[in-house]
């Protein structure tokens, strides 16, 4: 199977985007994992398609590096909107784009004929935990403790004692499930380790993103991000916004209708929280880094 990609990061959160309009791409969870691998492959967090829809002017669907499909992607649907325009698949502004997540529209900031940065309505945030999903019997679970260990010990009253490991965090849906914990230093954190005991903990039947969020001041938060299916990105645009409602249901920074400085690894993102629509606004920047063409091997695709 051979394709052109062209490869494009939102602050460092990099996919390899195909254009799907004209024709399928068959398998594209074996394509996503084996262009994802920096060695073998192209190196990327996953795999994005730019399909035809028939409810939206594009149809989004995004792979992990695993290969597991994900629902949304805010880093990659502002990659999209650029890819149609400066590809010229369209000439909208704003472009609308289906995901499992929604319908979501975005505005496109315009510098010399080239998207430059991107504006989403990335919608509600989703609190219900049925919906996100996850399994617990809270009506919704805001600064909740989420044990990830428990074990037994032996005091030295020679009584036994339980001892817990948890965090404290805040689930909420952006499309996708999302699970934000406050931590006093995000660069203390050991992720390769914690992350994955957050994405497969049985609390979330279908895995989920964790945000580790520290906060600078009112206005500004710094933040690491454990990807379901991808482990730690630069960034995560749906994380983003999950931060912010996290950071404003708890009252920890941030004011409705102002922008939120969300800073990540791989730079800095805009949310805003809109008290008339009760949606949540994600804007940051789209770049293309090159392009090319690739065959992927038949063995790969078995
Ligand atoms: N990086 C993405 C989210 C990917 C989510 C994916 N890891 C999943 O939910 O399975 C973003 O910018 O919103």
């Amino acid at each position: 199977m051979k394709f052109k990609f062209s490869k494009m990061h939102g602050c460092g959160n990099d996919y390899v985007y195909v254009d799907c309009t004209q024709q399928e791409m068959s398998n594209p969870e074996a394509v996503a994992r084996f262009v994802s691998r920096y060695h073998y492959g192209i190196g990327s967090d996953g795999l994005i398609l730019i399909c035809p829809s028939e409810v939206a002017d594009f149809k989004m669907r995004m792979f992990n590096a695993d290969g597991s499909e994900g629902k949304m992607c805010g880093n990659g649907i502002r990659c999209v909107a650029k890819y149609v325009y400066d590809y010229h698949l369209t000439d909208k502004n704003p472009v609308s784009i289906e995901t499992l997540g929604g319908i979501k529209t975005i505005d496109l900031i315009i510098d010399n004929g080239k998207v430059t940065e991107a504006k989403v309505d990335m919608g509600q945030p989703e609190t219900r935990p049925r919906m996100i999903p996850m399994i617990t019997d809270h009506y919704i679970f805001v600064d909740q403790s989420l044990v990830l260990r428990e074990t037994t010990i032996v005091g030295t009253d020679n009584k036994t004692y339980k001892e817990k490991f948890f965090f404290n965090g805040t689930a909420v849906s952006m499309g996708n499930p999302h699970f934000v914990v406050f931590v006093p230093d995000v660069d203390a954190l050991d992720l390769e380790d914690l992350g994955p005991q957050f994405e497969h903990h049985k609390l979330f039947p279908e895995g989920v993103n964790t945000e580790f969020v520290q906060i600078i001041d009112e206005n500004t938060v710094k933040f690491r991000v454990w990807e379901r299916g991808s482990g730690e990105t630069l960034a995560c645009g749906t994380g983003a916004c999950a931060v912010n409602y996290a950071c404003m249901k708890l009252k920890k920074a941030g004011a409705m209708d102002k922008p939120l400085n969300v800073q990540a690894r791989g730079g800095m993102l805009k949310v805003t929280y809109e008290s008339g629509s009760n949606h949540i606004y994600l804007q940051g920047p789209a770049v293309e880094v090159f392009s090319g063409e690739i065959e992927i091997p038949e063995e790969a695709l078995q």
